[in-house]
C-alpha cells in the first residue's frame, strides 16, 4: 500500500541536528515519518508550504510558572499554554511553586495535574518540590511522575504559611541525598539567602529602593556562593544538579569546570539575562524585575560569549507572570513589585533575533539550546527535542525575514505585560504542530488548546 501522510511541510530549512537542509517533513500518527524531496501527498494530507522558512523542533521550555491551583488569576495553564504555543513551544515543565498548595507532596500534585487535564495547548511535565520537612514526600512524588525537584536556596516571594520555602543547609543536603538515592534530579535557584535578605534589608531601610539598589541587593557573589556550596553538595551526596537561570558568566564557569571534574550539573539561562540588562531594568521599571537581577551590559556580553563557547546547557523563560497591580502601579518601589518576567512567548524568537541575526550563532546551535538539549537532559529524547524519523511531530515554521512589533496585544498571556512589548524581532514564528496537529498559525491564532498531554517521565539518566 502506498504510503500516506496526514502532513506534509514542503521546501522548509530543516533545522536538523548539526545541519540545515532544504527538505519536505511528512508526519503519520503524529510522529515524523520521512524527511526527503518530493514527498508524494495524498487527498487527505494536509500540506504546509514552507518555503524561506526555517523548520525547527519546537521548543522545550523547562521553566514556566503557571500559577493553577488556587493563583490561576495571575496565569493558567490555558493562557500560558496558548503564549508557549504561538512562540514556537511545543512541552514544557511547570515549577511547583506560585499556586496553592504549592507542588510538595502527591496530593497537591494531584491537584496539579488536574488543573492542567484537557487545559494545555501543547505537552507538559511538573517539578515536585524540595522544601524543609518533606523528604518522606519525594519518593511518592517520584513514582508518580514528576521531573525532578526543584528547590530554592533563597525566598521565593509569595506569602502565607502555605508558601514553598526555600531550603536551609540541612535540608538542601539531606534532599540531594534522598533526591540521588532516587535517582533524580534537583533543579535550584541558587542565590545566597543570607546575602541577599541582608542586603535587601539594609536597602529598604535606608530608602534605596531604585532599580539599580535592587541589583545591588542580590550581587553576583550571592548566586556564585549559592553555586559553590551546592556544588559541594553534589560532589558529597551524588545527586544530578540542574541550575535554574544562572546570570553570570562566572557562575556558568564554576558550573562547568564541576562538569569537568565529572559532577553530573547542567546550567540554564534565560533569554532576559541575554537581551535585557541594568540599564532595561531602569528604563522599563518593574516588568523587568526578576531574580537573579539583570545584571550590568558587561555581565551580559560575557554571558553571551560563554554563551557562544558552548558552555550554558539550556534556555528556559522562567516565565513567572503576575496581575499587573503587583507589578505595574507606579506607586510600587523596586522591592515590593513582583519579582518575575513574563516572556515565555518570546523566547524562541529573541533567542534567534539575538543570537543568530544579530550576533551571527548558527541556527542549529540556538536550536540546540532551546530544544536537542533540555530534551537529552531531561529524559525526553526518545521523544522529542530533534527532527527526526519516529520522534513526535512538534515542529515550529520561523519566517526569518518577518519583521514585526511586539505590542501588547500579540500577548496571549493572561495579562499582557512583558519587558519586550515595543520589541522590533527581526523573526516571527507562523505556525506551531504538536504530535502532528497544527496547533497555532499566525493568521489564525491558537486553534488548538486543549490537546497537550502531561508526560510523566521521571528525569532523565543522561548528563549533558
Ligand atoms: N517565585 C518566583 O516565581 N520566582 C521567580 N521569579 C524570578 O524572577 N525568579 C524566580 O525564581
Ligand atoms: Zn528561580
Ligand atoms: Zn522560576
Amino acid at each position: 500500500m502506498k504510503e500516506t501522510y496526514e502532513l506534509i511541510i514542503r521546501n522548509g530549512d530543516v533545522v536538523l541536528p548539526g545541519e540545515v537542509r532544504k527538505l519536505d517533513v511528512g508526519v503519520r500518527g503524529g510522529k515524523i515519518a520521512a524527511l526527503g524531496q518530493d514527498l508524494q501527498a495524498a487527498a487527505a494530507t494536509t500540506v504546509m508550504d514552507a518555503e524561506g522558512q526555517y523548520v525547527l523542533p519546537g521548543m522545550i521550555d523547562m521553566h514556566v510558572h503557571f500559577n493553577e491551583p488556587a493563583f490561576g488569576h495571575w496565569e493558567g495553564f490555558r493562557s500560558g499554554s496558548a503564549a508557549l504555543a504561538a512562540g514556537g513551544c511545543t512541552c514544557y515543565a511547570d515549577m511547583p511553586l506560585n499556586g496553592n498548595p504549592p507542588t510538595v507532596n502527591k496530593a497537591a500534585l494531584q491537584l496539579k495535574a488536574e488543573a492542567a487535564s484537557g487545559n494545555s495547548a501543547v505537552d507538559y511535565m511538573l517539578w515536585g518540590g524540595l522544601v524543609p520537612g518533606n523528604l518522606g514526600d519525594l519518593e511518592e512524588l517520584a513514582a508518580a511522575g514528576v521531573t525532578g525537584f526543584k528547590a530554592f536556596i533563597s525566598n521565593p516571594g509569595g506569602e502565607g504559611e502555605g508558601r514553598f520555602r526555600e531550603v536551609d543547609d540541612t535540608a538542601l543536603y539531606l534532599g540531594m541525598q534522598k533526591i540521588a538515592a532516587l535517582g533524580g534530579i534537583l533543579a535550584l535557584h541558587a542565590e545566597s539567602e543570607d546575602i541577599t535578605a541582608v542586603l535587601s534589608a539594609d536597602a529598604v531601610r535606608s530608602g534605596r529602593t531604585g532599580a539599580r539598589d535592587f541589583a545591588s541587593s542580590r550581587p553576583a557573589a550571592a548566586e556564585l556562593e549559592a553555586v559553590s556550596r551546592a556544588l559541594l553538595y553534589s560532589e558529597r551526596t551524588g545527586c544530578r544538579l540542574h541550575f535554574v537561570h544562572i546570570s553570570t558568566a562566572a557562575a556558568i564557569e564554576m558550573i562547568h569546570a564541576a562538569k569537568g571534574r565529572g559532577l553530573d550539573v547542567t546550567a540554564e539561562t534565560c533569554p532576559h539575562y541575554l537581551v535585557l540588562n541594568e540599564d532595561s531594568m531602569e528604563r522599563l521599571g518593574p516588568v523587568a524585575k526578576c531574580a537573579p537581577p539583570l545584571r550590568s551590559a558587561q555581565e551580559q556580553k560575557e554571558l553571551w560569549k560563554v554563551l557562544a563557547e558552548g558552555r550554558i546547557d539550556l534556555i528556559a523563560s522562567d516565565h513567572s507572570p503576575c496581575p499587573p497591580e503587583l507589578k505595574l502601579d507606579p506607586g510600587l518601589t523596586f522591592f515590593e513589585a513582583w519579582g518575575g518576567i513574563s516572556g515565555a512567548q518570546s523566547s524562541l524568537e529573541l533567542m534567534f533575533h539575538e543570537g543568530v541575526h544579530m550576533r551571527g550563532l548558527p541556527v542549529t546551535q540556538v536550536s540546540a539550546l532551546l530544544s536537542g538539549r533540555p530534551a537529552r537532559r531531561f529524559g525526553l529524547d526518545h521523544r522529542k527535542g530533534s527532527i527526526a524519523p519516529g520522534l513526535d511531530a512538534d515542529l515550529v515554521l520561523l519566517n526569518p525575514k518577518a519583521s514585526y512589533t511586539l505590542a501588547a496585544g500579540d500577548l496571549l498571556y493572561r495579562h499582557k505585560h512583558s519587558p519586550y512589548t515595543g520589541m522590533t524581532l527581526s523573526c516571527k514564528v507562523t505556525a506551531t504542530v504538536c504530535r502532528g496537529k497544527v496547533i497555532y498559525t499566525a493568521e489564525q491564532g491558537v486553534v488548538s488548546a486543549d490537546g497537550g498531554e502531561w508526560l510523566q517521565i521521571y528525569s532523565g539518566q543522561q548528563a549533558l
